[in-house]
């Protein structure tokens, strides 16, 4: 689903109004009453409601929301002005609200008698600020923002976005309305789906504001929200009259002496999401437990330290293979030079997590190729790219699309949201995913899941984005039965064909 920026609406907007011919006030008046219709299912009629109006075209459109609400019925609606300017929309808007008689209208001059109106309603609409955010907030908004945020016992419905919250970018670090609900017009907004921004928008509703469809077609957005019906159509198809050589020959490659975890884990993943033949490499210390661990992989043993031999020894297993996945629980020590030769020369898809990450970080980025899949959470992505965690945190969809292009190649950043970037810098959100996830041994298991489907035939792009979405998926479906301090890793790789079959029939 196409995820609007700032832009994009400003885009819609002329369409609309040069190309066919639509006044502005039109889409206002449409934005409004949809608006207003979805708000009846959210509150009673009956309830005190407060339509605070700030000096753009969304407080235009909160303008018509109040008139609709009187309309459906609604009695107690008053509405505060919180701006000495209105749009030229609002103020045609403001002109025939008020000519309606059951409507108070007020000009705010003084906090107090916001408070005042604010204390005593049940209901508070905020459309003090919209798309159009670009400053911060100060003054008589921030402080009205802060009072509504104070006010825990109303029901906080934000039109089209929380006031103070931008549609795209980093975390504002200015007052922003925290709401119980947004209804948001036509698209969602890049922000809104993903954290730390998603805590203020409450549920997010969208709703329809009679935009022609081939308008809608021409909107190009640099971001999407991963879908299951986009998955679905990603996923590699297997046939009835199919042969394991269908679905790939794939390689995990890791662990170490202490981390035997992390390779089974990636290993009973790309098994569970259906790769042809799956071969672990791991050092000597580890082979056997990594064997017993399951029937269905074939397991090689090697040695980091000794690169050369240990490349020999499994050349023929690298050469026949469709993908790697490379470094989960692998350690950084004594193991720099054999990370280095094996990217060096390995020429099919490369799926790098965990310490191949770190050791990558050490190396020229140069080395990375384009039909890599890179997957660092936070920190790794800071050790990859020399910035602090907390600017990855509070703007990862900017730092993924940047270093996806720098990088050219497509990057996985992980987290509660997390974002897939192609190398060309476009976005895909996902939103499955529950914070049963937030375990050691997850992130290993998405890395088997991105290898299977890679190995089926899946770009690697179409791998990223279809495997952080079913791994996600995985865990909602199992959270449905149980609580999430329980649910292991290994559960969820264990629940993946549930997830599949959620999807796909
Ligand atoms: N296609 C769409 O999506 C449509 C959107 N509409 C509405 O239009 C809104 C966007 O309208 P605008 O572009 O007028 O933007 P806003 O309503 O967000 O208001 C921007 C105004 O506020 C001022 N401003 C910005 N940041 C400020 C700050 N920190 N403190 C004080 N003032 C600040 C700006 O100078 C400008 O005058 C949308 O959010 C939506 O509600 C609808 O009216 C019609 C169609
Ligand atoms: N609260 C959460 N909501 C959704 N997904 C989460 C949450 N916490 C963690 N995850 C997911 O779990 C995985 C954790 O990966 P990672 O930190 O690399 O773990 P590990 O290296 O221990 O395997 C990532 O895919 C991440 O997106
Ligand atoms: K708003």
């Amino acid at each position: 689903m196409k995820l609007a920026s700032s832009e994009n609406i400003r885009f819609i907007d002329k369409e609309i109004e040069y190309k066919h011919n639509t006044p502005s006030i039109v889409l206002m008046e449409n934005a409004g009453r949809s608006i207003a219709e979805k708000m009846t299912q959210l509150f009673s009629k009956q309830s005190k409601i407060c339509v605070l109006v700030g000096s753009g075209n969304n407080g235009g459109d909160g303008l018509v929301v109040a008139r609709h609400l009187l309309n459906n019925g609604c009695q107690k609606v008053h509405v505060v002005i919180c701006s000495t300017s209105l749009s030229k929309d609002g103020q045609t808007n403001y002109d025939i609200l008020k000519t309606y008689r059951d409507v108070e209208i007020y000009t705010i001059k003084t906090l107090e008698k916001a408070k005042k109106i604010l204390w005593s309603s049940e209901v508070i609409i905020d459309s003090l600020l919209g798309i159009g955010v670009n400053k911060e907030v100060t003054g008589i908004y921030a402080e009205i923002i802060d009072l509504i945020n104070q006010k825990k016992d109303a029901k906080v419905i934000s039109v089209d976005i929380p006031s103070g919250l931008k549609a795209c970018g980093s975390l504002s670090k200015w007052p922003t309305v925290k709401a119980d609900h947004t209804i948001t017009l036509e698209f969602p907004k890049e922000n809104m789906l993903i954290y730390p921004h998603k805590k203020v928008v409450g549920k997010l509703h969208v709703v329809d504001i009679g935009i022609p469809k081939m308008v809608r077609d021409r909107v190009r957005p640099s971001s999407y929200q991963v879908t299951a019906n986009f998955v679905k159509k990603l996923l590699p198809k297997h046939r009835e009259d199919s042969h394991k050589g269908d679905y790939g020959t794939g390689i995990v490659l890791g662990g170490n002496t202490n981390m035997a975890g992390a390779v089974k884990l990636s290993s009973l993943a790309a098994v569970r999401m259906g790769i042809g033949v799956l071969h672990t490499i791991v050092p000597n210390e580890i082979k056997n437990t990594v064997q017993n661990y399951m029937p269905e992989n074939i397991t090689w043993a090697i040695d980091y330290s000794k690169s050369r031999s240990s490349l020999n020894d499994t050349a023929k297993v690298l050469t026949k293979s469709d993908a790697m996945a490379l470094g989960m629980g692998m350690g950084t020590k004594s193991n720099d030079q054999f990370f280095e030769k094996l990217i060096l020369s390995y020429k099919k898809p490369l799926v790098v997590d965990g310490d191949g990450l770190n050791l990558l970080s050490k190396l020229p980025k140069g080395v990375i190729k384009s039909n890599w899949v890179l997957t660092p959470h936070p920190k790794e992505m800071s050790r990859l790219t020399g910035l602090e965690v907390s600017d990855i945190v509070e703007n990862p969809v900017e730092v993924c699309k940047h270093y996806s292009k720098q990088f050219n190649c497509t990057l996985v950043l992980k987290g509660a949201s997390t974002v897939i970037c192609s190398p060309k810098g476009i976005a895909f959100i996902n939103t499955s995913g529950n914070k049963s996830l937030s375990k050691g041994g997850s992130g290993d298991v998405l890395t088997g899941v991105i290898l299977s489907l890679i190995c089926a035939g899946a770009t690697p792009l179409a791998a990223a984005i279809s495997g952080v979405y079913i791994h996600g998926l995985s865990s909602d479906l199992l959270l449905e039965s149980q609580n999430y301090r329980g649910i292991l890793p290994s559960d969820v790789a264990n629940h993946l064909p549930k997830a599949i079959n959620s999807i796909t029939q």
